[in-house]
């Protein structure tokens, strides 16, 4: 039997199918992607939930001229399967291969970069926008799931765009009630009280129902298959919002899903305006593992799919991310002002533990990094110690919030920075490149890098102990295997550590200052070219005295960060050095001045000169040579 998927290189032939045997291929995609991300590791639960509704947009639409934009995008595999990229499904999110969001240098079909949430009807409605200006007979589609409709983003879109009343704007809502973790707030509870009206209930067995519910208003019957249900219960928050709601419908229903596009679409065409069609989803469907832990199957590494994800033995070394949580945990123990914050990461940033033992104390705001960081504002002022656990990209989401409510009143507000430096898989848009640059040059706020996953936990409490806001930074993946303290204690403020101590001339010496768990990797080569090593633990404040006397007795200088050189801690180095008047030869080593993508870590730390030989090379290079 031919396999329709093998004959789709793009939506055209997709749109030679007939309706009927849409959901055969729907099938063989779903089985398509498990057999994929299993082996490659990836986005999997999203991505099983948006089988149908990915056949039913590319059938209808005329993409690439229609435009589709996937809201974070991690739930775009079969989108990037039926547009040309099924081969290159194995390289997925690897080094030299395809990303795991949508990339417009990949592909026509992707019409915008996404990653970060809530962005896609900002820029759908600009696409929209521009397709109005310029007289094209275009829609831009804006496809974002429920959780990514709590980020405020969202809400400033529909804002702007609902006043056009004749936007070529259709925003189709993946309501699958999840989050990474189950979907948190007002919005979450509002959905599902749409969710559960008799309309939608009649929908789930077929849009012929509808009218055994609808008294017999025949002069409505043109449009019912579309907005029925707005013109029979009042008006709704996105109808408020000036977009005319459909649905809610059954996202897995392809009889249901293409005629009621095929509807917007034309509605849109006509200019009726922007139009909101309401979708639910399962996420993980399809594939019963996943269904009933849409969670472990968000992102999952490799697997068997015949067995699913086994449960392993705990890793040898903890990860940061794990000592972090233990400490929060140990930490809210001893102090009761303790509330953790977490925008919508609370297994990524390791609060699992945390949000059962004080769930009273716990809050994931949902996808709302800058109302996390102003509410932890608010709850400093009031005494408490907040501690936001967020992601070094995802702060970026609350960088005015950083500046204007918490470092300008200097209030005490610890971020736990997990994913500082690069992250590996998901590459540029999740790479934690930035946040030593964008944080030391604000005043008040204390930066810390730690060397190693106890240094961690000692810098948590001296961050926790400062009257200023304080962030620890420190990266994705598994410690040294140190040996972790409990203590509860801080280190001294802006204290650097030798670690090691040269044994040259003065007039020979060299003298590595290392930022964060890079640390390691020069510990190799401050033997082989007897440097002396510092353990720095703080950007800001650096520690004076120390690079002070180090410049009476050492001829050059190295400064290492996994951040940028542009802004970074060498740079604040070199600003501390020109500020006394001291000259020294200082060399920086840290990411260069790019983004870069996704990939195994080791091996993009290798490209940027940031593993052991390169580290050596650099410094022989300018020292030795
Ligand atoms: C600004 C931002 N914060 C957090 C994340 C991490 N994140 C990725 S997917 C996701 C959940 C998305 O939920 P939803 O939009 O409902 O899509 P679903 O996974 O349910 O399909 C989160 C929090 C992100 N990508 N961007
Ligand atoms: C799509 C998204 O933003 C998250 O799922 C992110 O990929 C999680 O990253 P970690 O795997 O580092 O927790
Ligand atoms: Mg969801």
């Amino acid at each position: 039997m031919t396999s329709p998927l093998k004959s789709i290189q793009s939506p055209h032939e997709l749109r030679k199918l007939s309706r009927s045997e849409l959901p055969a291929l729907a099938q063989e995609l779903r089985q398509y992607i498990l057999n994929s991300v299993s082996s490659t590791g990836g986005h999997l639960s999203s991505n099983l939930g948006t089988v149908e509704l990915t056949v039913a947009l590319h059938y209808v639409f005329n993409t690439p001229d229609d435009r589709l934009i996937w809201d974070v995008g991690h739930q775009s595999y079969a989108h990037k399967i039926l547009t040309g990229r099924q081969d290159q499904m194995a390289g997925l999110r690897q080094l030299g291969g395809i990303s795991g969001f949508p990339k417009r240098s990949e592909s026509d079909y992707d019409a915008f970069g996404t990653a970060h949430s809530s962005t896609s009807i900002s820029a759908a409605a600009g696409m929209a926008y521009a397709a109005q200006l310029k007289h094209e007979k275009r829609i831009a589609v804006a496809i974002i799931g429920d959780s990514a409709m709590t980020g405020g983003m969202a809400f400033e879109a529909m804002n702007h765009a609902g006043t056009n009343r004749t936007l070529p704007l259709v925003v189709v809502l993946n309501d699958n009630d999840m989050s990474i973790s189950p979907a948190v707030g007002a919005l979450n509870r509002y959905l599902a009280r749409l969710i559960s009206s008799p309309f939608y209930e009649a929908t789930k067995n077929g849009v012929g129902n509808v009218l055994s519910i609808l008294p017999p208003l025949k002069e409505f019957a043109k449009r019912l298959e579309t907005q029925a249900k707005g013109m029979l219960v009042p008006a709704n928050i996105f109808e408020e919002f000036g977009f005319n709601y459909i649905g809610p419908i059954d996202g897995h229903d392809l009889d249901s899903l293409v005629p009621t596009l095929e509807n917007i679409k034309r509605m849109s065409l006509e200019g009726d305006g922007p139009q909101f069609l309401h979708v639910v989803t399962k996420k993980g469907k399809g594939y019963p593992q996943a269904e009933e832990d849409p969670i472990l199957y968000h992102g999952p590494g490799k697997f068997d799919p015949l067995v699913g994800i086994k449960k392993s033995a705990p890793a040898s070394k903890p990860t940061f991310t794990q000592v972090f949580g233990q400490w929060l945990c140990d930490k809210a123990a001893a102090d009761e002002r303790l509330i953790g914050i977490t925008p919508a990461m609370c297994e990524g940033s390791g609060m699992g533990n945390f949000q059962r033992q004080f769930p009273t104390r716990y809050h994931d705001v949902g996808i709302a990094e800058q109302h996390a960081v102003t509410f932890a504002g608010g709850l400093a002022c009031e005494g408490l110690k907040p501690v936001v656990a967020i992601y070094s990209t995802f702060l970026q989401r609350g960088y005015d919030q950083l500046i204007h409510d918490i470092a300008l009143q200097d209030l005490p507000v610890v971020f736990a920075i997990d994913r500082a430096g690069l992250v590996g898989a998901d590459g540029a848009t999740h790479a934690g490149s930035f946040d030593i640059a964008y944080m030391r040059c604000i005043p008040n706020l204390l930066v810390m890098t730690p060397s190693d996953e106890n240094e961690m936990r000692l810098l948590l409490n001296t961050a926790y102990h400062s009257q200023h806001p304080s962030a620890v930074r420190y990266p994705r993946g598994s410690g040294t295997g140190v040996q972790i303290t409990d203590s509860l204690e801080p280190v001294p403020l802006g204290k650097a550590v030798i670690r090691r101590h040269s044994s040259l001339e003065n007039a020979k010496k060299i003298a590595v200052l290392a930022f964060g768990t890079l640390l390691q990797q020069c510990i190799a080569t401050s033997e082989s070219l007897d440097l002396t090593l510092v353990d720095m633990r703080f950007v800001k404040p650096l520690d004076e005295e120390l690079l002070k006397e180090l410049a009476l007795t050492h001829r050059g200088f190295v400064t290492i960060e996994d951040g940028v050189i542009a802004g970074g801690a060498g740079s604040a180095v070199q600003e501390f050095f020109n500020r006394e008047n001291i000259q020294v030869n200082l060399l920086q080593l840290g990411l260069p001045d790019a983004f870069i993508d996704h990939g195994d870590v080791a091996l993009l730390m290798a490209q940027c000169g940031l593993d052991q030989s390169g580290i050596e090379k650099a410094i022989r290079r300018h020292f030795i040579a």
